[in-house]
C-alpha cells in the first residue's frame, strides 16, 4: 500500500519538526518539503503593499512538486533507494510519503491524492512571536508578518473551507 500524508499549516506550526520525529519511526517513509520549490528570489512578485509575494501559491513551483510526488508514486522503492532511505524488507509493500508545507493543500491537482491531510494551526501571537526567531535565506523585512505572511495564511485558510478540502487540525 501507498500513503501520501500530508503535514500542512501554519508557517512555524511545528511543520518540520513533527515530520522529523515521524521519519524516525515510520517504515519506508520519504519526505517531500515545499519549501524546496520556492522560485528564485527574481522571480518573485512584489505586491501593491511593496513587499516581495513569498506566501502564494505563483511563488512555488507546484508543477515540479507534483512530478516528484508522481515519480514516488510510479517508483516508491526506486525513489526511497534514491533519496537515501533505507526500505525494510519485511514491510517492503507499504510505502509512505510525507508532504510537507504552509500551502499543501490548495494547489487543485494535488488536493485529491493525499491519503490524510493534517493541519497544524498556532494561534497569531505565538506565530508571530516564533517567526520573529527565526532566520530565512532571505530575512523578512519589518512588517511582512502583519502585512503578507499573516493575511496571506487566513485567505488560503478560508479558501480551503469554502472548497469544502477535508484536514485534521492538530
Ligand atoms: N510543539 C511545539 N511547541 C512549541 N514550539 C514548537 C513546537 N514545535 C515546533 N516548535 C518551534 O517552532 C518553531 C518552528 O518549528 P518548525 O520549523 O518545525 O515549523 P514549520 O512549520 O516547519 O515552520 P516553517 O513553515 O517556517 O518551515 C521552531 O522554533 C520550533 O522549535
Ligand atoms: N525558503 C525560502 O526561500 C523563503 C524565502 C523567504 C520566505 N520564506 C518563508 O517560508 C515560509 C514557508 O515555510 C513562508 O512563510 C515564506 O515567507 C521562505
Amino acid at each position: 500500500m501507498k500513503y501520501i500524508v500530508g503535514i500542512g499549516g501554519v508557517t512555524n506550526g511545528g511543520k518540520t519538526t513533527l515530520t522529523n520525529s515521524l521519519l524516525k519511526v515510520l517504515p519506508n517513509c520519504c519526505v517531500i518539503h515545499q519549501d524546496d520549490f520556492f522560485k528564485p528570489q527574481d522571480q518573485i512578485a512584489v505586491g501593491e503593499d511593496g513587499f516581495k509575494q513569498w506566501d502564494v501559491l505563483e511563488s512555488l513551483d507546484m508543477e515540479a512538486m507534483l512530478s516528484t510526488v508522481k515519480a514516488w508514486v510510479s517508483n516508491p522503492q526506486k525513489f526511497a533507494h534514491a533519496h537515501g532511505v533505507n526500505v525494510q524488507l519485511d514491510t517492503s509493500d507499504t510505502h509512505i510519503l510525507i508532504l510537507e508545507g504552509f500551502l499543501l493543500y490548495n494547489y487543485k491537482p494535488l488536493v485529491d491524492l493525499y491519503s490524510r491531510r493534517y493541519f497544524l494551526a498556532v494561534p497569531y501571537e505565538e506565530c508571530k512571536w516564533r517567526r520573529s526567531t527565526r532566520s530565512y535565506e532571505v530575512p523578512d523585512p519589518p512588517g511582512l508578518f502583519d502585512g503578507h505572511v499573516w493575511p496571506m495564511y487566513q485567505k488560503y485558510k478560508q479558501e480551503l473551507e469554502a472548497d469544502g478540502v477535508e484536514v485534521a487540525f492538530l
